[in-house]
């Protein structure tokens, strides 16, 4: 199955936000990639349901929202309502994320789980049929533009393995870091889905690069 390019707006010239969305839409890419944060479960605050409101609107792809926020449960049915198609939530940040997941589908959106690098794969054990997406964060979440955590490479088999042994649907999505140097390892891992933020918005020719990132051609039998 081929895999999917998602641009993380985090990295777009928010001055010309309506550029970016153009470019989303217009380009190769897959998926609008549009990250939350609550300035409490990551350092940083970035934008909420009302931009994404405004982004959906004008979107002609898959909105990709990832809630990088404290107890998500109060905000899936707001998020949901602005338009996002998969909502995820982070394993860290919800006491019954079991609960949280049916809620999200319960929602009318997919259902994702992001794992922050210190967080071990085996925390999705009794939740794994449940989803359509487990985001392997490849660097620690808050910022864009940070280096790629090479062991990220390793939960990204092992996600792959657990979903391969239950027979489950999920898809993996990698975060963080990811540009044409690592792509390619990422995807031969076991990645359907690439986040690119910096490696595109700060591109002279994002068009160019979500293109060659969409080129890629994993090895089948490169992890066996
Ligand atoms: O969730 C996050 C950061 O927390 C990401 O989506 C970044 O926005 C990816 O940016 P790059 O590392 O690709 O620049």
């Amino acid at each position: 199955m081929a895999h999917l390019v998602a641009p993380s707006l985090l990295a777009a010239d928010f001055r010309r936000l309506d550029q970016a969305i153009e470019l989303v839409n217009t380009s190769e890419a897959d998926w609008f990639h549009l990250d939350v944060m609550d300035g409490s479960f990551v350092p940083n605050i970035s934008f909420g349901q009302f931009i994404i409101e405004q982004i959906a609107a004008e979107a002609k792809k898959y909105v990709d929202v990832h809630l990088m926020i404290d107890d998500p449960a109060r905000y899936i049915d707001s998020f949901a309502r602005a338009g996002a198609n998969g909502i995820t939530v982070h394993a860290e940040a919800c006491t019954h994320l079991h609960r949280v997941v049916q809620m999200i589908k319960e929602s009318g959106a997919k259902a994702g789980v992001a794992l922050n690098p210190h967080t071990p794969v085996s925390i999705l054990e009794n939740v794994i049929e449940d989803l359509d997406l487990v985001l392997i964060m490849t660097v620690n979440p808050g910022f864009g533009g940070q280096k790629f955590i090479y062991h990220s490479l390793q939960k990204v088999r092992q996600t792959a393995e657990l979903i391969t042994v239950r027979n489950a649907r999920a898809i993996i999505e990698v975060d963080g870091g990811i540009g044409l140097q690592n792509a390619q390892k990422v995807l031969e891992a076991g990645a359907r889905v690439l986040v690119a933020g910096s490696a595109v918005f700060g591109a002279e020719d994002p068009a160019g690069v979500i293109r060659e990132l969409k080129a890629i051609a994993p090895n089948p039998i490169a992890y066996v």
